[in-house]
C-alpha cells in the first residue's frame, strides 16, 4: 500500500497524502491498524548471523589460522593420528567459539533490550479530537506517523520532514560521517528532506511524517553500521594471542633441529613437533572470555541496574585507566536555578523572553536546562517588550555554537526585526559592538561570578530591518549587550565519593565540559580534584592542568597527547574537541572511558574505548554507549569497573595457568622427544589430556579473584603474561623431567612411562589451578601480571574446588581404570605414587616459593 522513500521528493501534502497521513497526525485507531500490517518498528541492521557464517569467522582466528596449517602438514605427511586429533580440536575450538559469541550476542541482545527507547509522536484519540504529542515506544510507530525531534533524540524511523527550526543530524550510524549534516522540509534534494532512522538530532527541533518503518528503512537495507575501531579488549586478545602463535610456529622447527642434532632423526619426527605446537593452545579462551563476561554482565544488570550493551566492554571499563566525564549533569546535578541577585535584572528579563518563545516555537520540545531555569525564574520586572510581539525565526543552541537566537518581529515597528541572542560569555561578547573597556568589564565580571562556580550566560540584543530571506548566524554581529545572567547548579549527591573511589582505584579522572573553565575549575575543585596552583586563564606553563578548546585547537596530535596526559579540565570544549581529546589519550596509551548525558557528548562516547552514560541521558547518548548506569548515580560506575576488572582478573588467571601448564609440557617433550626411543605422548593421549586441561579450567569463569585485582586497571599484558607463563612452564617441565627421573628407575616400557606422565601432568595442573590463581594462599599470580599482598586469599570457589578435584583423581585413576587399554596406558607400581608424592611435594614448595618470591618482590615500597 504505502510505497515510501520514492514519495520524499513529492510535496508535502504529497507525501502525507500517499502516506494516509495529515499534519494532526494518525488516530490511535489507523496507527494500531498500521501496526497490525506494517509489523513492528525494529530495525535490525543484519539478521542474526546463522551457525554457518559464525563458524566461518570463527575459523579466521590466529589459532585456527595454525592448528588448521599444522593439520594440513601432519596429513601431507601421513600422519593421519595427529591429523585426527587436530581436526577434532580445530572442530571443537570453531563450535565453541561460535557456540560463545551467539550467547553473547543472545545476552548483550537480553540486556540492551532493557534500556527502552521512545519517540514523541502526535496522535488523535478519535478523528474529531486534538492532537496530542505523546511518548511510545519506538517498535509502536508506524508509517504515517507525525513525529517529533528535538536534540538528543535518536530518528526512530525515515521522516519526511514537514517542519524544521535550525535542525542538524548526525547520521554518524548510516555514513560514518561524524558532522552534524542540515536537514529542512525545503531543502533542494531528497537527502536534505529526509531524516533516516539511527541518526542522532544534534540541534533544533522537527516534525515529520513517518515514510518507512523497521526492515523497510534505509538503515536495515544499508546493512551494518559502519564498525568502531579495534577495542581494548581486542588489542590485548590479539596481542596475547599473537605471542602464542609466535611460539607455536617456534615450537616446530626447534623440536625439528633438536632431533635432527641430538638424535639424527628426519622427517618423521614432523607429526610429534606438531603435537607439541598443538599442545600450546588455549582452546577453551573463547568460552571461558564469554562465559566471564556473561556472568558479570548479568551480575551487574540485576544488582545494579547496570547494562552492558557490548560484552567485551566490561574488559574495557576494567581496563580503563582514566575516565573522561562531562560536567554539567553528570557531576553536577544539571537542575538550575537563576540567581538573581549575581546577575543582571535587564539580562534576565531578555534572556527569560527568548526562553519562552524557543518553548512557543518548538511545542515545548528541544528546551535544555538553561531555558527550563530561565522559564522558572519568577519574573519581578516588566517585560522588555510592549505586548503583541511574535517570534518568526529561531536560530537554535548548538554547542559548537554556543548561544541561540529568537527573531522577533513588533508591532510597534513593523519594518524590523529584533534579534535576541543569549550564550556562552565569550561568544556572544565576540558579537557585541562595543567599546573594549566595556566588553573588558563584563568579561571580568564574568570571569568573577564563574569563579564562584556559577555558570555565566551574556544576554544582547540587536533591531535589523525584516527582509525577505531567513536570518542566519551572520546576521549575529553588532549586538548590543545587556548584561549577564547567573545561574546555580548543586554538584551531584555521591560524585565527590564517586570520583574518590575511583582515582583510589587507578582510574584518573579529566573534565571535559563546554562551560567556562572559571566555573568549571570550581567545580572541580569542590569535587576534589586536584587543579594545582596558578589561574585556568594563564595559557600553558603556569596551569596546565587546564586546556581549553581554543588551545586544543592550536596543538598538533602529538603535541595534544602529551598536554591532554597531563591536563585535568578541559573548557569551552565543543563536541569535536571532547573526541579529540580521548582520541589523544588512546593515542598516549591510555585505555579511556568517557561518560556523558548529551548531544554534545556523542562523539566522544563514540572514539572512546568505552563510552558510559546514565539512563536518563539524551537517548542519543544512550544509544552511542556501550554501558547504561542504572541512574545518575556515580557510584555504580565504580562498582562497573570492579565487575570488568573481576572478569579480566578471571580470562588472565585462565590463560596463565592454561599457557604455563602447556608450555612446561612442550619443553618437557622437547626433552624427552631427545632422550627417548619412542614418543613422549600419543596424540590420544595429547587429545585425552587437552580435554581434562580444558574441561576443569572451565571452572576459572567461576572464580572470585583477590582484592588486589579490584585495586588497579587490569588489561591482559603481552609482555609481563610472557614473563609469567615462561617462568611457571620452566617450573612445569622441571616437575615433569624429575617424574621422568623416577619413571627410569621404577618403571620399563612405553606405557608405563605415558602413563605415569599422564598422571603427574593432571596433578600438577591441579596445583597450579589453585596456587596460580589471584587471591590464592600462596600470594601470587593476580589479575593480569600483577601480584596479590600478603594475607589477601580468597576461598577457592565451589566450581573450582570441584575441577580440581576431578583432575586430580583421573589423573590418579585413569591408568587403573578399563579406558587405560584404548588409551594405551598401564598400571604402575606402588612405590612409583611413593616418589611421585615427592617429586610433587617439592615442586609444590618450589611453586609458593616462586610465587611469594614475586609477590614480595612487586609489594617492594
Ligand atoms: N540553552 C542555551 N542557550 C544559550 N546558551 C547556552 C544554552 N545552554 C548552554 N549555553 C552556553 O553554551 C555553553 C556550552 O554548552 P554545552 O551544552 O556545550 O556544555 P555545558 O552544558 O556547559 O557543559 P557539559 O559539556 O559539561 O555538559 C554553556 O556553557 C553556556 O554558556
Ligand atoms: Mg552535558
Amino acid at each position: 500500500m504505502v510505497r515510501v522513500n520514492e514519495r520524499a521528493g513529492a510535496s508535502v501534502v504529497g507525501v502525507l497524502r500517499g502516506l494516509g497521513s495529515r499534519p494532526r497526525g494518525l488516530t490511535e485507531g489507523e496507527a494500531a491498524e498500521r501496526l497490525a500490517w506494517a509489523g513492528e518498528n525494529v530495525v535490525r541492521p543484519l539478521p542474526a548471523p546463522g551457525w554457518a557464517p559464525r563458524l566461518l569467522r570463527a575459523a579466521r582466528d590466529p589459532f585456527t589460522g595454525v592448528l588448521f596449517g599444522l593439520g594440513v602438514v601432519s596429513a601431507l605427511d601421513r600422519a593421519w593420528g595427529t591429523a585426527g586429533v587436530i581436526l577434532v580440536l580445530v572442530g571443537v575450538s570453531c563450535v565453541l567459539r561460535a557456540w560463545g559469541e551467539m550467547r553473547a550476542d543472545r545476552a548483550a541482545a537480553a540486556l540492551g533490550r532493557l534500556v527502552p527507547s521512545t519517540a514523541t509522536v502526535r496522535r488523535r484519540a478519535t478523528e474529531s479530537c486534538a492532537p496530542l504529542a505523546r511518548e511510545v515506544p519506538v517498535e509502536e510507530i508506524v508509517p504515517g506517523d507525525v513525529v517529533q525531534l528535538a536534540p538528543g533524540d535518536v530518528v526512530p524511523a525515515d521522516v519526511r520532514l514537514l517542519r524544521s527550526r535550525g535542525f542538524t543530524v548526525h547520521q554518524a550510524a548510516l555514513t560514518g560521517e561524524s558532522a552534524p549534516v542540515p536537514k529542512s522540509p525545503d531543502a533542494a534534494d531528497d537527502d536534505g528532506r529526509l531524516c533516516f532512522a539511527g541518526s542522532d538530532v544534534a540541534s533544533g527541533t522537527a516534525s515529520g511524517v513517518v515514510t518507512a518503518t523497521g526492515a523497510g528503512t534505509v538503515l536495515a537495507a544499508t546493512g551494518e553500521p559502519p564498525r568502531r575501531r579495534t577495542t581494548a579488549f581486542g588489542r590485548a586478545v590479539n596481542g596475547v594471542s599473537w605471542t602464542l602463535v609466535r611460539i607455536m610456529a617456534l615450537a616446530v622447527p626447534v623440536v625439528l633441529a633438536v632431533n635432527a642434532a641430538v638424535r639424527g632423526r628426519g622427517w618423521e619426527t614432523l607429526p610429534f613437533a606438531v603435537a607439541v605446537a598443538v599442545g600450546l593452545t588455549p582452546e577453551m579462551l573463547p568460552v571461558v572470555v564469554t562465559a566471564a563476561f556473561v556472568r558479570g554482565a548479568r551480575d551487574l544488570a540485576h544488582d545494579d541496574g547496570v547494562i552492558v550493551k557490548r560484552l567485551p566492554a566490561l574488559h574495557d571499563l576494567g581496563a580503563m585507566d582514566v575516565l573522561c566525564t562531562d560536567k554539567t549533569g553528570t557531576l553536577t546535578c544539571g537542575t538550575l536555578v537563576v540567581d538573581a541577585a549575581a546577575g543582571d535584572r535587564d539580562a534576565v528579563a531578555w534572556a527569560a523572553l527568548g526562553s519562552r518563545w524557543l518553548l512557543d516555537g518548538s511545542d515545548g520540545l528541544g528546551l535544555d536546562a538553561v531555558d527550563e531555569a530561565l522559564l522558572a525564574h519568577p519574573s519581578d520586572v516588566p517585560e522588555p517588550l510592549s505586548p503583541g510581539h511574535s517570534c518568526v525565526d529561531v536560530l537554535p543552541f548548538t554547542p559548537a555554537r554556543r548561544l541561540s537566537t529568537v527573531v522577533l518581529a513588533r508591532p510597534d515597528r513593523p519594518g524590523t526585526r529584533m534579534l535576541v541572542v543569549k550564550g556562552a560569555v565569550e561568544d556572544v561578547l565576540a558579537r557585541c559592538a562595543v567599546d573594549e573597556p566595556e566588553r573588558e568589564a563584563l568579561r571580568r565580571r564574568a570571569d568573577a561570578l564563574a569563579g564562584g562556580g556559577l555558570r555565566v550566560l551574556a544576554v544582547a540584543t540587536a533591531e535589523r530591518p525584516s527582509r525577505g530571506r531567513p536570518f542566519t548566524s551572520a546576521d549575529e554581529r553588532g549586538l548590543t549587550p545587556h548584561g549577564l545572567v547567573a545561574l546555580r547548579d548543586e554538584t551531584a549527591p555521591g560524585a565527590r565519593a564517586a570520583l574518590a573511589a575511583l582515582t583510589a582505584a587507578g582510574v584518573e579522572v579529566k573534565v571535559l565540559t563546554g562551560d567556562h573553565p572559571g566555573t568549571a575549575a570550581r567545580v572541580c575543585r569542590d569535587l576534589g580534584l586536584d587543579l594545582g596552583p596558578g589561574a585556568w586563564d594563564v595559557p600553558d606553563a603556569a596551569c596546565a592542568r587546564v586546556l581549553t578548546g581554543d588551545r586544543v585547537d592550536t596543538l598538533d596530535d602529538e603535541a595534544l597527547a602529551e598536554l591532554a596526559s597531563r591536563a585535568i579540565l578541559f573548557a569551552r570544549c565543543t563536541p569535536a574537541h571532547k573526541a579529540r581529546v580521548v582520541d589523544a589519550l588512546r593515542r598516549a596509551g591510555r585505555v579511556a572511558g568517557y561518560l556523558g548525558d548529551g548531544v554534545n557528548d556523542l562523539p566522544a562516547l563514540r572514539a572512546a574505548d568505552v563510552g558510559v552514560s546514565p539512563r536518563d541521558g539524551a537517548d542519543a547518548a544512550r544509544a552511542a554507549a556501550d554501558v547504561v548506569l542504572a541512574a545518575k548515580d556515580l557510584t555504580s560506575i565504580g562498582t562497573a569497573v570492579a565487575a570488568g576488572r573481576r572478569a579480566t582478573g578471571n580470562i588472565a588467571t585462565y590463560l596463565r595457568v592454561a599457557v604455563s601448564s602447556n608450555l612446561g609440557n612442550v619443553i618437557s617433550m622437547l626433552v624427552a622427544g631427545v632422550l627417548l626411543p619412542f614418543l613422549p605422548m600419543l596424540p590420544a593421549q595429547v587429545l585425552a589430556q587437552n580435554l581434562c586441561f580444558d574441561a576443569a579450567q572451565l571452572a576459572f569463569a567461576y572464580d572470585r579473584p583477590g582484592p588486589s585485582v579490584l585495586r588497579r586497571p587490569a588489561r591482559l599484558r603481552p609482555e609481563a603474561f610472557t614473563r609469567f607463563v615462561t617462568l611457571y612452564g620452566v617450573f612445569n617441565a622441571a616437575a615433569d623431567l624429575a617424574t621422568f627421573g623416577v619413571l627410569a628407575v621404577v618403571a620399563s616400557g612405553e606405557r608405563a612411562f605415558h602413563a605415569g606422565w599422564f598422571t603427574e601432568n593432571l596433578i600438577t595442573q591441579a596445583m597450579i589451578m589453585v596456587m596460580l590463581r589471584s587471591g590464592s594462599a600462596w600470594g601470587t599470580g593476580a589479575g593480569t601480571g600483577g601480584g596479590t599482598g600478603p594475607g589477601e586469599r580468597t576461598a577457592l570457589p565451589r566450581p573450582l574446588r570441584i575441577a580440581v578435584a576431578a583432575l586430580a583423581a583421573i589423573g590418579l585413576l585413569l591408568p587403573l581404570s578399563p579406558l587405560a587399554a584404548p588409551l594405551r596406558l598401564r598400571a604402575l607400581p606402588p612405590l612409583y605414587y611413593g616418589l611421585l608424592a615427592v617429586v610433587l611435594a617439592a615442586y609444590g614448595a618450589g611453586l609458593a616459593l616462586a610465587c611469594r618470591h614475586r609477590s614480595r618482590r612487586r609489594h617492594a615500597p
